[in-house]
């Protein structure tokens, strides 16, 4: 499919019109005067997730204009596409198919993807039965301690989502994430285990990720040497290479397809730790709401279309208003590891400065995105939002309904996200100086009415989809990662050089600092 390049396109020309005149000056306080309605008219309902946009730099002409973006982008027939199985990850010449993993087992797919959807059912199926054997059997009473070992795509999603069911993980089993291959990392986690309570899982799609490989045969040198004996009942590996898995010694292997980018994978046996904490029940329920968002991403207009209005603001405010970064500020606790998924998320899919066929773009792509769960991060770096000298718009995610034990909290909770969101917003600027406030910060508001698995689902959903549109306009391709590969394989032609020393053919500064290493 050819498709225009977004600069090039007429609906680009205005948008760009539209922020000289007007956008530049936008001021949002005078937009609430100006419209009673806004509240209703910039706020969206999809699938477990409401949102409200009003207090973005938006108005109805500027939404028009980034749709007629996107329909001149080719952004319904691009998504399209990746709903129908096609190769859309252009680079490595591969189906993007995440969502099959969450499809029900009735869903009607091409007669193409109706082999992976079965394939998905039975794996499905078996790692559920499996979570369920370890939760409840009686035989596997002694497991006691569930530790992932794995990085990126194979660490954060299963951390953040076990992190963020802690009120529906099951009694009785810790989960511990082993990811940096920073010794202290996994003896710390080793120093409280013992090996006949301790399942590990080895998750990995290549099982080839350095950091990973080290970090299981550790495991697995640990469990030997503390006397563990049973490898294959305490082994068990989640990835797409089932010989490799099976040459480190693991019987136990629940398999994913390459069709399943890894940062878009906790849906499939990567997810395996989520359904240890909340059961096969749960991670259904984890994939329904994820496929409710899916459909309301195919389906929706795309005027009321989350992933869709979502992904558009972030061109607007990338590309015409100049802002580099985006906070995410996720007021609950159980969902403090979100800024670090939604990271890998959105970085490495659309960190990349060339199309798809590796012509190099003029315009920016992929904003840095960081934060902190609230109310943390306000007496830490809000200082900067609301009084810096650059604007970031920040994402705060909140929780209408919420396990109440201790009286108090969740209002605190809730009156802080409001009102940090109304600060940002109205400023004041009646007291001068120090202690003015500009205001006119923009923010965007998502709300949950509870955390659960199915509201969990559909937030993921929803933010791999907003990720997809921005990808998509920019004519990027998400969905692969060449930009890890240059360290990596550095890395592995540094390794010897710390043993022997040579420094030939490498920069000044990396030969300093090696002689400087391995200085007595
Ligand atoms: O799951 P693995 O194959 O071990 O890969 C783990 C991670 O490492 C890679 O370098 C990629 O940057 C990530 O996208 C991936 O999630």
């Amino acid at each position: 499919m050819s498709r225009v390049r977004c600069d090039k396109t007429a609906a680009w020309a205005k948008l760009n019109d539209l922020y000289q005149t007007q956008g530049r000056d936008f001021d949002l306080r005078q937009a609430f005067t100006a419209d009673a309605t806004r509240f209703e008219t910039f706020s969206q309902s999809a699938p477990y997730v409401f949102a409200d946009l009003s207090k973005n730099r938006i108005d109805a002409q500027t939404e028009s204009l980034l749709i007629e973006l996107a329909r001149e982008t080719g952004l319904e027939q691009h998504r399209d596409a990746m709903f129908a199985g096609e190769a859309i990850n252009r680079t490595e010449q591969r189906a993007v198919m995440h969502f099959l993993l969450r499809s029900p087992a009735d869903q009607v797919v091409s007669p193409a993807m109706a082999p992976e959807l079965l394939k998905v059912h039975a794996t499905l199926d078996s790692m559920l039965d499996f979570a369920e054997k370890i939760r409840h059997d009686a035989a596997y009473k002694d497991i006691t301690d569930i530790v992932n070992v794995g990085i990126g795509g194979s660490d954060l999603g299963p951390q953040m989502a076990v992190l963020a069911m802690q009120d529906f993980a099951i009694a009785g089993k810790r989960f511990q994430f082993v990811s940096n291959v920073d010794e202290h990392e996994l003896l710390s986690v080793l120093a409280e285990l013992k090996p006949q309570s301790t399942l590990f899982l080895v998750a990995s799609k290549t099982f080839t990720t350095p950091e990973t490989m080290l970090n299981a045969h550790s495991a697995l040198r640990w469990f030997k040497a503390s006397g563990g004996q049973d490898v294959a009942r305490h082994f068990v590996g989640l990835t797409t290479n089932l010989a490799a898995a099976k040459t480190f010694g693991i019987q136990t292997c629940f398999g994913f397809w390459d069709w399943v980018g890894g940062r878009y994978s906790l849906w499939s046996a990567i997810g395996l730790p989520i359904a240890l904490a909340i059961g096969a029940a749960g991670f259904r329920e984890l994939l329904a709401g994820a496929h409710a968002m899916d459909q309301h991403f195919q389906s929706a207009p795309l005027a009321q279309n989350l992933p869709v209005r979502l992904g558009l603001l972030d061109i607007w405010y990338r590309n015409f208003h100049g802002f580099s970064s985006r906070s995410i500020a996720p007021y609950s606790s159980a969902l403090r590891r979100l800024p670090a998924y939604l990271q890998q998320l959105e970085m490495e899919s659309n960190g990349k400065r060339v199309d798809m066929d590796g012509q190099t773009l003029p315009f920016a792509t992929a904003p840095v995105l960081w934060g902190e769960p609230g109310t943390n991060g306000q007496h830490a770096y809000f200082q900067m939002l609301h009084q810096g000298s650059s604007v970031v718009p920040v994402e705060f995610v909140a929780v209408k309904n919420a396990l109440q034990g201790m009286p108090g909290h969740h209002e605190k909770l809730i009156a802080n996200v409001l009102a940090q969101a109304q600060s940002l917003m109205v400023g004041k600027t009646d007291v001068g100086g120090h202690r003015d406030f500009p205001g006119n910060r923009p923010s965007s508001f998502l709300l949950l009415d509870a955390l659960n698995p199915r509201s969990l689902g559909a937030l993921l959903a929803l933010q791999e989809h907003r990720v997809f549109v921005s990808g998509s306009v920019w004519g990027i391709n998400s969905f692969d990662q060449w930009g890890v590969e240059l360290g990596k394989s550095l890395a592995q032609d540094i390794a010897p050089r710390l043993q022997s020393g040579d420094v030939q053919g490498l920069d000044g500064s990396t030969a300093g600092l090696l002689r400087r290493l391995r200085a007595t």
